[in-house]
């Protein structure tokens, strides 16, 4: 019995990657993909098989489907009749709600939803965890562990699930992207682009460490660094009449929305 990924690009690689990385068996992980260069570098960089859907399908204890959202119903339907009794089908896709990925299985098939992010790569990811209508606490507790292989992972009830891919889901490109955009303000400011980018990566880093320890918080962390008067608060200010806090407000609520709307396709 194996743990099997279909479809394995940008999510389902940090996935496999950080598992293989947290010490699993590379000979318990299966691989569907549809190019056989992939399945080859695969391979190498990671010793996993590939098989074909059916087998997947017939062999795994838990098959995790790891394509786009408006691939999913295609791929469950052509999954439906191999899939063995029992599986326990895990999807990553933004949106799509246990019901909707019950219509395309088989009765009673167990379902368990998962919001990851890319830093499961890393084995720092961040996942949010629901189980379908016939998924047991036993199932919904197999998908964490796995989860929590490649970092965090936390059980919420699934109406959060949208909001939680505002947070975490798509949450390390808001960090990527205020990354590029301190990189290349340091650039402005004549600053050689590698150290600029050296210094904002080393910045990035340094404070989320200080923020995962515990008993602390965001506000007082930023509060330690502004100093009446100083620097900071110069930079701060202009941050707020810039509205930059409201418009991460406007940009989580629009990612919720989007995470809404493609449930109801
Ligand atoms: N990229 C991210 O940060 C996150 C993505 N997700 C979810 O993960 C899922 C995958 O997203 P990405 O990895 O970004 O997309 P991607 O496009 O990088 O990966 C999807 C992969 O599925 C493959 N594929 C499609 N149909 C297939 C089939 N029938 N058989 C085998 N392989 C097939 C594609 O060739 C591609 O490699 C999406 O549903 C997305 O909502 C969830 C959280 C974070
Ligand atoms: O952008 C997306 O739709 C996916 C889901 C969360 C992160 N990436």
């Amino acid at each position: 019995m194996t743990h099997a990924i279909v479809g394995v690009g940008q999510m389902g690689e940090a996935i496999l990657s950080g598992l293989v990385s947290a010490g699993w068996n590379p000979a318990d992980i299966t691989v569907t993909v549809r190019r056989d260069e992939r399945a080859q570098e695969l391979a190498q960089r990671y010793g996993v098989r590939r098989v074909q859907l059916a087998q997947a399908a017939r062999h795994s204890e838990v098959l995790v489907v790891g394509v786009k959202p408006h691939d999913v119903a295609r791929l469950l339907d052509e999954v439906t009749n191999d899939l063995r009794k029992g599986t326990v089908v895990v999807s990553l896709a933004a949106g799509l709600t246990t019901e909707t990925l019950e219509e395309h299985l088989p009765g009673g098939t167990p379902v368990v939803r998962v919001m990851p992010n890319t830093p499961a790569l890393v084995g720092k990811g961040m996942s949010g965890i629901s189980g379908g209508r016939h998924a047991r606490p036993e199932h919904v507790e197999q998908v964490r562990q796995m989860m929590a292989a490649v970092g965090r992972a936390v059980v919420v009830p699934e109406h959060q699930l949208d909001a939680l891919t505002a947070v975490s889901g798509s949450g390390p490109a808001y960090v990527f992207y205020v990354a590029e955009a301190m990189v290349e303000a340091g650039v402005q400011l004549g600053l050689a682009r590698p150290l600029a980018t050296e210094l904002a990566t080393q910045t990035l880093l340094g404070a989320a460490e200080m923020l995962a320890r515990p008993g602390v918080h965001p506000s007082i962390l930023r509060e330690n660094v502004t100093s009446p008067g100083g620097t900071t608060a110069q930079a701060l200010k202009t941050l707020d009449d810039y509205r930059v806090r409201a418009a991460f407000a406007a940009a989580m609520e629009a990612c919720r929305d989007r995470s809404v709307e493609l449930g109801e396709h």
